[in-house]
């Protein structure tokens, strides 16, 4: 049992919040605009910050998908949180897998900024739009979803215009700087990138246009915040979360993760989303964020599975008026569950044995380079 002295000295340390997250520029300005909204809501408390490198910053040369763990952006981060280091991590949504370790949780869901995904052109590129660029133009994205469905657009509406789809890994200020490059450094003439990102980095002038459902449906969760927490949170630090949480942005994202949790799939999935709350129904009571609570609404969201080579494509629709989370979560399961039963699942399953086997064929590599 806590002796007395214990509890008030916790107390009196609950006044200060540190804040983790990535080192990235995006990281550190999404951690800052968490700060921004916690302390106009709570001018009483201060807020600190701790960046930390994470698997998936270090390793910038494996494909994604061969890293294995669905975890890269997370877990590193973890061990701060559970050594108490931080109080709360900032990620973006998308990067949380969708099942936390044991002794976590994901406290809040932020106000998502918008979802879509945007074609960024090389400095002083003549073309706009994916349709005006030469056949052979070579696009840089490590998002299997955002290759395998431009790929599909483009057999279905312009078949004459194949296109070369490169990986490009580090965080945005490295992919831009990659695109840009020239001479011997040349590697891309355009890159696929989420549009909340530019937006939050004070790019958005380089989009020159977005690629939105039907073309492209977003990955899931992409443009939301999320705030994980420890399981065991205080009482402070869950009212900080429910200040933070915007409703029906959380309802959405809550479909769209429970979706991908039942197609068993990380963000390295060929898997997209597009989700709308219509009908909405606003109660009387104000929430500790400031808004008024959501009572009901009508959640409609499509998924969409694409094989790798973009040649297959099935996308599903579910709609139903829900009235809570757990409702969406539903919903979205039931989605899920859906696809899995098309040729979608079959799609799924070939991926990933496809690169189980990669992967183990990778071990082997580095295990006789080792030994040798
Ligand atoms: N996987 C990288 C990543 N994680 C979150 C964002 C952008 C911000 C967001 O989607 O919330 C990005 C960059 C990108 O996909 O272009």
């Amino acid at each position: 049992m806590a002796s007395k002295s214990e509890v008030d000295s916790s107390k009196f340390k609950g006044t200060t919040f540190t804040l983790g997250s990535r080192q990235s520029e995006l990281a550190q300005i999404q951690t800052n605009i968490v700060i921004q909204k916690l302390a106009e809501k709570f001018p009483i408390y201060t807020f600190e910050t701790k960046f930390n490198e994470t698997e998936g910053d270090k390793n910038q040369s494996q494909a994604l998908f061969l890293l294995g763990g669905k975890a890269l952006w997370t877990k590193g981060l973890e061990e701060l949180l559970a050594n108490k280091q931080v109080d709360m991590l900032v990620h973006s949504l998308k990067d949380v897998p969708t099942d936390l370790p044991e002794g976590f949780k994901i406290g809040a869901i932020l106000e998502r900024e918008e979802c879509v995904d945007s074609l960024v052109m090389k400095k002083g590129s003549p073309y706009k739009m994916l349709e005006d660029m030469p056949a052979g133009s070579r696009i840089g994205t490590s998002s299997v979803r955002r290759a395998a469905q431009v790929k599909n657009y483009l057999q279905n509406h312009h078949k004459d215009l194949e296109m070369v789809f490169k990986d490009v890994r580090g965080n945005l200020n490295t992919r831009l700087k990659k695109l840009d490059a020239t001479g011997v450094d040349d590697a891309f003439d355009a890159l696929i990138l989420a549009r909340a990102g530019l937006v939050r980095l004070g790019w958005s002038d380089r989009a020159t246009q977005d690629l939105a459902p039907p073309v492209l449906y977003y990955a899931v969760s992409q443009g939301a915040l999320a705030v994980e927490i420890r399981s065991d949170a205080s009482q402070e630090l869950s009212e900080l979360c429910e200040a933070l949480t915007h409703q029906s942005t959380q309802w959405k994202c809550l479909a769209e993760r429970a979706m991908l949790r039942r197609l068993e799939g990380g963000c390295s999935v060929p898997v997209g989303v597009n989700t709308t709350l219509t009908n909405v129904e606003q109660g009387e009571e104000r929430l500790r964020s400031g808004e008024l609570i959501l009572k009901s609404a009508v959640l409609e969201i499509t998924g969409c599975v694409t094989s790798l080579d973009g040649e297959q494509q099935f996308v599903r629709t579910i709609e139903g008026k829900v009235t809570n989370g757990g409702e969406a979560e539903n919903l979205g399961t039931q989605l899920g569950e859906i696809l899995l039963n098309t040729e979608a699942g079959q799609i799924l399953k070939q991926i990933k044995a496809d690169r189980a086997s990669r992967a183990k064929e990778a071990m082997t590599v580095e295990t006789a380079a080792k030994t040798s």
